[in-house]
């Protein structure tokens, strides 16, 4: 029966299989179908498919499709993936022998689709070859290689602090309207000459933020190597549930020919809030916060098939930026926590920070990145040392100093200098960084060259340094971005650089007393 069930649709197929057999068979089979019993927001009953099988597709009209998610004896469940407004019960319901599967392949870069593989761009139909199940099983441990090569952002505070490895996991979490998306679209637009391909994943986003994002990506060229899947507020819970599968797919498969691929999910609390709204229709049992129990699940067998793939199997890399939005700064509420512990770091926003304008707000001493440190470039390493430390101190220090207590010379020299480290983490959107820009300004940074510039004029100087940067000899600029650390003659060199392009912004006097960032 399967044999011939599963060539039901395709009529070559079935005289293919007649001419295998050697013998005639009538053009025509059974069908096994079954009938609507109930129909809720995004969600039917359907009774009648006794042989339906676990996140087998359904068909109810050639335009509606669903997912059997809750198989019992008597009724089984189904997720719509599309509208149902013209379902009724009574209706009749197919079973297809397959599971929801996705076009694949470059003819997807610059397109904007849906979960579906349908266009949402108004251009032509995805005529790609080649699909892939929007489920799959991730990388085992044996085929996966360690996070290896840094994934540059071009955002200072994350190369420098935060670092991201091809292949890791790295959410990006904080309240509504601090960044998150910022963070996302700018380490997307510094891939244009990094050879990575990316994939934006929008999840239940209003489409005006969707059009905005996409807007931005197209001015800056990253369209050129970026795949959008998106899926819009109102758009059914189904679609929602299933878009950031059905985007890993496809980046998956750019993954398995050996490419570096970053995919966004932006963002997984709407995942997760479309997931839990479907299993209360379904009637699972909800646990904390209404989620279902499997919620854990969904997200970690997501996240799992971002990795680093061994040499044997083509050496490429996906690196996920899952998104996750907090409500009044409860990093420890249940699908934070959950994600937290699912990644491998955590970039963490605080909105203090963005009313102050320190911008992106990234909360230092609550960002990590467990891996990412061994796939930092060599060069940061040599010239961060300290700077996490000296920063941490420069916060604590800073609390103290607001009561106008009298500080002795060293307290004041760290506070001096952690200002000067928190101007300088201080960056716009879309203004990405290369790699010798960030160390040039690090090195002269760390090693005090700053501190007796005063701080009201610490752009100009950056600035002043960025632009005596572009005279530095190339072979020092390749040795900035290669995998060995920096010689003690390159060093001085950048030093030397840095004592001349900043000796028009010093000042005798190193302390400002206007000084009020
Ligand atoms: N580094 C930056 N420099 C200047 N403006 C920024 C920076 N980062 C973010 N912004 C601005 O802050 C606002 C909020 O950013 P964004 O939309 O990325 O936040 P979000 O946390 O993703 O929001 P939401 O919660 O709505 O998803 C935007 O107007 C954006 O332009």
């Amino acid at each position: 029966m399967s044999e011939l069930a599963s060539n039901l649709y395709g009529p070559d197929a079935f005289h293919q299989l007649a001419a295998a057999r050697g013998k005639y068979i009538f053009p025509f089979a059974l069908c096994e179908a079954g009938y609507v019993t109930s129909v809720s927001a995004g969600i039917a009953k359907v009774s009648g498919l006794p042989g339906v099988g676990f996140e087998e597709m359904v068909k109810f009209s050639e335009t509606l499709f669903g997912i059997a998610y809750n198989i019992d004896e008597a009724e089984i469940g189904v997720i719509l993936l599309g509208e149902d407004a013209d379902l009724n019960v009574g209706d009749q319901v197919e079973r297809t022998h397959r599971v929801m599967d996705i076009p694949v392949g470059d003819l997807l870069i610059g397109r904007i689709i849906n979960p579906l593989g349908e266009p949402e761009d108004g251009g032509a139909a995805i005529a790609a070859t080649q699909r892939l199940p929007v489920e799959r099983r991730a990388a085992a441990i044996m085929d996966r290689a360690p996070v290896a090569v840094p994934l540059q952002t071009g955002i200072k505070v994350i190369d420098a602090l935060i670092p991201i490895g091809r292949g890791q996991r790295e959410l990006i979490l904080g309240d509504r309207q601090t960044g998150k998306t910022a963070i996302a679209i700018d380490t997307i637009i510094n891939q244009s000459d990094k050879n990575v391909l990316c994939v934006y994943c929008a999840i239940g986003q209003r489409a005006s933020t969707v059009a905005k994002v996409v807007a931005n990506l197209r001015e800056k060229g990253a369209m050129d190597y970026t795949v959008v899947v998106v899926t819009e507020g109102n758009d059914p819970p189904g679609l929602k549930y299933i878009a950031p599968y059905a985007a890993t797919s496809i980046a998956e498969y750019f993954m398995e020919q050996g490419r570096d691929v970053l995919i966004v999910y932006d963002d997984l609390t709407h995942h997760a809030r479309a997931y839990r709204e479907l299993s209360l229709l379904l009637r699972r049992p909800p646990g904390r916060e209404a989620f279902p129990g499997d919620i854990f699940y969904i997200h970690s067998r997501l996240l799992e098939r971002s990795t680093h793939l061994s040499k044997d199997l083509g050496g490429g890399s996906l690196t996920a930026l899952p998104i996750i939005e907090t409500e009044a700064q409860n990093i420890s509420a249940y699908i934070p926590t959950n994600l937290i512990s699912i990644t491998d770091g955590q970039i963490y926003l605080s909105p203090k920070l963005f009313e102050l304008g320190i911008l992106p707000a990234v909360d230092v001493g609550k960002s990590v990145s467990r891996v990412g440190g061994k796939a930092q470039l060599p060069g940061y390493r040599s010239v961060t040392g300290s700077l996490k430390l000296d920063y941490a101190q420069f916060e604590e220090l800073e609390n103290y100093a607001r009561f106008g207590t009298r500080l002795d010379e060293a307290t004041r020299k760290t506070i001096e200098h952690g200002k000067r480290i928190r101007r300088w983490l201080i960056q716009h959107q879309f203004n990405p960084l290369s790699v010798a820009e960030q160390i040039v300004v690090l090195l002269a940074l760390t090693e005090g060259y700053f501190d007796t510039i005063p701080i009201t004029i610490f752009d100009e100087a950056e600035a002043g340094l960025l632009v005596a940067s572009k005279e530095l000899p190339d072979d020092i600029k390749s040795r900035l971005v290669s995998d060995k650390p920096l010689s003690e003659d390159d060093k001085n060199a950048l030093l030397s650089l840095a004592k001349k392009a900043l000796l028009p912004f010093e000042t005798a006097a190193n302390e400002p007393k206007s000084d009020r960032s």
